[in-house]
């Protein structure tokens, strides 16, 4: 075709994309309106938000949809919407294989965490580590909490007015001002009603604007086989990955595995989450919002990872970090769809609507949760005697200061690294990750004691940040971004060549602290779930053998039970586990038990101290 090898027609140079048009703002301002239109009506209607009841808990009267829509929204922020088109970008699809954990990661919350939560019925989930553990337990779990998500806060206010910023020079604090103010008001003043309500249209305008930058991409790109064939070639699409390595970044196994700790530290025992679980009408309606989290996820998931593969076969993987002043793949995103939509009026303020209704869905549900919890967890136990109307007016100032506490928090997480999907997974693997570990703890093993929780928490917490810091410290943690498709056109027998040759140069495996430090951040969830839990149990086991507590009706989920549940019955009652959520719950039921059966294994484990 005349062309020599080597050389491919030169891309058209991408102009500036011009500044908004008025259109634009308008589709902008309009969500900012709407959001608060909605937050001023919950405000108004209902119980007018007198109760705490209604203000932190929606009156417990909420359906599936919408407790569903706003579970998606929660963790569904600007941080997936830029950051995962950008993975995909830079990596393939092989992040695309997280949906694999969307499984089991929820349908264990749906079977296990929410018929334990729900029928405890509380208000914040930390209450359960004081009815299972104590009260000093259920401070450091809030804590925890309340540290992990005020910093994951300002990263998901951060990262839409960032990346706006450096594309379109639209005012970066003037944004997060707007959306922070904004998104305290409508919290403040009509509770989670609001916030549910607001999280399901923010939902809606989110998969619209992904699916407007998609379409337009694709066609722009010169159709659906078109950007499949450029991103084939420039091998975007990742194979199965089963290299079993822990610190190789993302495979199967970290995703498709690791993930799945991943889910259960969010959609299992997220102070966020339980909330919404917990405003359902019915144990029913909370177990099918679960189950319906799953195909909005998937396609949250698909429409991201789809946005990422048309940029690539828009840009084919070529770095235009000199025309963005920022080698940051995230801003590049925005400089792709503001690319797409420049010239079709109103679609760029779509995307940017998009973009804040994802920020503001994620913002007012962690703020709203952050207040729940400091009213329920640090607060009323110490004024009991505060009335309802004062206790209702404090959660508004303390959703209205934690508002004001993650703009300040924003800035701090631009330092964490370079990619914000990485940040904001090393935050739940970091943090979220032993708080999974201590519900786990307290969940599925009866002999667990709050000395064996405390130090387990502790040693868990110590752990996830000597190795997070450590990949940050030492940036281990990043990988080398696939080579951008407009790589000289090889002859085939040339390329097999150098493969052959790369191949034998046996990459430089870190050795020892290099690599503890290269763990992928995907295993961070379970690797610190389960460190809690071990030394949880080696403490326990310590400070007070394996006798059996008093352990509160309905902390404790069968699982020996569930798991033997192909055991004779009578083997089963041997084994302690009887019934449904009633393990040896009563010291009354234990005696009887020592008396029953003299001679079995476990009676030694249950001996009275
Ligand atoms: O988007 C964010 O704010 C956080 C990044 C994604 C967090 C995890 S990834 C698995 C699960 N699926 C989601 O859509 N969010 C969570
Ligand atoms: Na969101």
């Amino acid at each position: 075709d005349g062309r020599v090898a080597g050389h491919l027609p030169p891309e058209p140079p991408i102009s500036k994309p011009k500044h908004f048009a008025v259109a634009d703002y308008v589709i902008f301002a309009v969500l900012l309106a709407a959001s608060m239109g909605i937050g001023l009506y919950h405000a108004l209607s209902g119980g007018r938000q007198r109760t705490t009841q209604e203000f932190l808990m929606a009156d417990r009267s909420m359906r599936c949809l919408p407790v569903s829509l706003s579970l998606i929204a929660s963790f569904q922020s600007a941080v997936a919407i830029i950051g995962v088109p950008a993975e995909i970008y830079t990596h393939g699809t092989q992040y695309w294989f997280i949906g694999c954990a969307y499984i089991l990661g929820l349908l264990i919350p749906a079977h296990v965490f929410i018929p334990v939560l729900y029928r405890l019925r509380l208000s914040s989930t930390y209450q359960y580590l004081e009815m299972r553990f104590s009260k000093a337990v259920r401070i450091c779990g809030t804590l925890t909490f309340i540290f992990q998500t005020v910093i994951y806060m300002g990263l998901c206010v951060y990262t839409p007015a960032f990346a706006l910023n450096a594309v379109t020079g639209f005012e970066l604090w003037g944004a997060v001002l707007a959306t922070g103010l904004v998104c305290t008001l409508y919290t403040t003043m009509g509770g989670l009603k609001a916030v549910i309500w607001t999280d399901v249209f923010q939902t809606v305008v989110m998969f619209a604007g992904q699916l407007a930058v998609i379409v337009v991409g694709v066609q722009q790109t010169g159709g659906v086989s078109e950007v499949w064939r450029k991103v084939r070639e420039g091998n975007r699409i990742s194979a199965l990955d089963l290299n079993p390595d822990p610190t190789e970044r993302h495979t199967f196994w970290t995703l498709g595995v690791g993930g799945i700790f991943l889910m259960l530290s969010l959609y299992g025992v997220n102070q966020a989450q339980v909330q919404r679980y917990l405003s359902a009408r019915t144990e029913k309606e909370a177990v099918r919002s679960c189950y319906m989290v799953f195909p909005s996820l998937q396609l949250a998931l698909a429409l991201s990872c789809v946005m990422g593969l048309v940029m690539f076969a828009r840009y084919c993987g070529e770095d235009h970090s000199d025309k963005l002043g920022t080698s940051s793949k995230d801003a590049m995103v925005v400089y792709f769809v503001m690319d797409m939509l420049q010239g079709l009026p109103g679609l760029p303020g779509l995307f940017i609507a998009c973009l804040f209704s994802a920020a503001l869905s994620t913002i007012s549900s962690a703020f709203n949760s952050l207040a729940t919890v400091t009213m329920e967890d640090l607060i009323k136990p110490h004024f009991p005697t505060m009335t309802e109307a004062r206790a209702t007016l404090l959660s508004k100032v303390l959703a209205m200061s934690y508002g004001l506490l993650c703009l300040a928090m924003a800035y701090l997480t631009h330092l964490m690294g370079d990619s914000v999907l990485q940040v904001a997974l090393k935050i739940f693997g970091m943090v979220g990750g032993p708080i999974l570990g201590l519900f786990c703890l307290g969940m599925f093993f009866p002999w667990a004691n709050s000395t064996g929780a405390l130090a387990g928490l502790g040693a868990g917490l110590a752990l996830a940040f000597w190795v997070g810091i450590g990949s940050i410290v030492t940036r281990s943690s990043s990988t080398r971004p696939l080579p951008p498709c407009r790589a000289v056109l090889l002859s085939d027998n040339m390329t097999t060549a150098i493969h052959a040759a790369l191949l034998n140069v046996t990459l430089s495996r870190p050795s020892g602290l290099k690599r503890f430090y290269s763990l992928s951040y995907m295993w961070y969830s379970a690797f610190n779930c389960f460190t809690v839990i071990l030394i949880g149990l080696i403490i326990s086991f310590l400070t007070g053998g394996l006798v059996l507590t008093y352990v509160t009706p309905g902390t404790v989920y069968p699982l020996l039970g569930k798991l033997l549940c192909f055991l004779p019955e009578h083997l089963k009652k041997k084994l302690c586990c009887r019934g449904n959520m009633e393990f040896c719950t009563d010291i009354h039921g234990l005696q009887t038990m020592f008396a029953n059966n003299p001679g079995d294994p476990l009676t030694f484990l249950l001996a009275p101290s």
